[in-house]
């Protein structure tokens, strides 16, 4: 075994061409790589089990999982900085999993496209404009605002009784992003068949985020070991289908000008910028890109918060201090609310939605912390491993949102040194932010404004459970239920 190693580790020196090392890493077996250690019960954790391979072996480590190439991990700001503004052109393509390629979605989608294809660039500006930019966000203010109301007088009229807080938010954002995308809500339309459209977005998310062993062995990819290349593939049909005929379809047979996103993408369309294949792929990636992501910070925030129900206190006196009589938040309120600012970013510190960026690197010659890292090389930054280093972070792995209101300055942009970076950085900075920025404190601020909380079924603060599971994002291992009580 040992000279089968070393002649693995000389293969991979080889393999780098160039006169500086590879990164350090753990010893790979022939074949299977270090794909035994992320399997099993810790399986669920790359980002922890990562993290320790960083205190192992330095803040650039590579390790290979299978056959699928090499994978160098970043566990440091200044590493971190490096690889997103020094060599920001040179990771301009990301790994593919598997399961994305169902249906080549993954060759048609902006999170997975090259940042030199021209469709990539398309669906930049458009999210840019329509969504980020100061006017797109005035724009769809007073949808934000609408719904924000609608999700209060919901956990209002469910008072006392005991609800799925990720289900309550992720309709809310899927009917927000829906009026912005189509003017209308989608969360009670069905697809043909009768499912519920929600239902099947959570459906195709859930199966995609799934690990798949193809992705560590690809020879198998053929052979669809866990059929989920087919359940997806069903399941990403069946969207398409939805998107193109319910909202495509009848838009194109309409004169009516509805100022939306749907109008402007069919501009493009007409004049041949893109097809209705891409349209529906867009579509999807943005559904799943919001819902997901928000619906996690909202329910960590809860979770942390009736944990720690001094600061779920000191939160509801901050709303009741600035909105007094008011009934319900507005965007325009949230100015003055700084600790809403303070527990969104330090959830965001603490549990980033992506705890892992993905990167590949895609011309020759790069390096990074003085070790040689070739064309080809799957980088992924660490994020949680940054946020939660106690070098960099007082109390580290301690719930604190106070640690973010002496730095108002620190926005969800992030800092300058790369201690905080929860969207990314680079060319390929999550092109949500801006609005992200805006949702998520007022749906947080519209869920504890005149309503209390508390755990059911006599579950104690201290009992509430905090595991975490990496599913391409990191969410709950659980979901959260809880109880609203109205103070209205
Ligand atoms: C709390 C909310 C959100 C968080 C924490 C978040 C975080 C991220 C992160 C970390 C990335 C990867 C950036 C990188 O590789 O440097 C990303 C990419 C992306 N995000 Fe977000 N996001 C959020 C909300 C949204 C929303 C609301 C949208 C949509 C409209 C969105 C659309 C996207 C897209 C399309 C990408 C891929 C960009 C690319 O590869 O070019 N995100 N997001």
């Amino acid at each position: 075994v040992h000279v089968i190693c070393a002649l693995d580790e000389h293969k991979r020196k080889r393999f780098s061409g160039a006169s500086l090392p590879l990164p350090p890493g753990p010893v790979a077996l022939p074949i299977v790589g270090n794909a035994f250690s992320f399997i099993g019960p810790f399986g669920h954790n790359p980002h922890r089990i990562l993290t320790s391979l960083a205190k192992t072996y330095g803040s650039i480590v590579s390790f290979r999982p299978g056959m699928a190439g090499n994978f160098v991990v970043v566990s440091s700001p200044e590493a971190a900085r490096e690889a997103l503004i020094n060599n920001d052109a040179a990771l301009a393509a990301r790994f593919v999993p598997d399961n994305t390629r169902a249906l080549g979605h993954c060759s048609e989608s902006m999170f997975f496209l090259p940042t030199y294809s021209h469709l990539w660039k398309q669906h930049r500006i458009t999210l840019g404009t329509s969504l980020s930019s100061a006017r797109g966000l005035d724009t769809t203010r007073p949808i934000r605002d609408r719904h924000a109301c609608r999700l209060s007088e919901h956990l209002r009229f469910c008072s006392g009784m005991p609800i799925k807080i990720g289900e309550a938010v992720q309709g809310t954002v899927l009917d927000v992003m829906s009026n912005i995308l189509f003017t209308k809500d989608v969360t009670h339309l069905r697809v043909k068949g009768g499912q519920l459209f929600k239902d099947l977005l959570v459906e195709v998310l859930e199966d995609w985020t799934k690990p798949n062993v193809s992705d560590a062995f690809p020879f198998f990819a053929s052979l669809d070991l866990l059929g989920s290349r087919r359940r997806i593939s069903r399941g990403l049909a069946k969207l398409y289908k939805f998107f193109d005929e319910e909202f495509v379809e009848r838009r194109l047979g309409s004169s009516e000008n509805h100022h939306d996103l749907l109008d402007f993408i069919l501009s493009q369309h007409a004049k041949s910028k893109l097809t209705r294949s891409e349209i529906t792929k867009f579509f999807t990636d943005i559904f799943l890109a919001a819902s997901n992501t928000s619906r996690i910070i909202v329910e960590w925030a809860m979770a942390l918060l009736l944990k720690h129900p001094e600061k779920m206190k000191k939160l509801r006196a901050e709303l009741a201090a600035s909105l007094g009589t008011k009934e319900f938040v507005q965007e325009s309120d949230l100015d003055k609310l700084p600790y809403i600012h303070a527990v969104v970013k330090e959830i965001l510190r603490l549990q980033p939605s992506a705890p892992l960026l993905p990167r590949m690197v895609s011309t020759d010659g790069m390096s990074l912390g003085g070790f040689s890292v070739p064309i080809g090389t799957n980088i992924l930054i660490n994020l949680w491993a940054i946020g939660t280093d106690p070098t960099v972070w007082p109390q580290a792995g301690e719930f604190v949102p106070e640690r973010f209101l002496g730095s108002p300055s620190l926005d969800f942009r992030g800092s300058e040194d790369f201690t905080y970076r929860p969207f990314g950085a680079g060319r390929r900075m999550c092109p949500g932010l801006d609005f992200a920025a805006q949702l998520i404190p007022l749906l947080l601020a519209s869920m504890l404004h005149k309503i209390d909380w508390s755990l059911p079924d006599g579950i104690v603060p201290e009992d509430v459970d905090l595991r975490d599971r990496y599913s391409m994002v990191l969410e709950l291992a659980k979901p959260l239920i809880a109880v609203p009580v109205s103070t209205v």
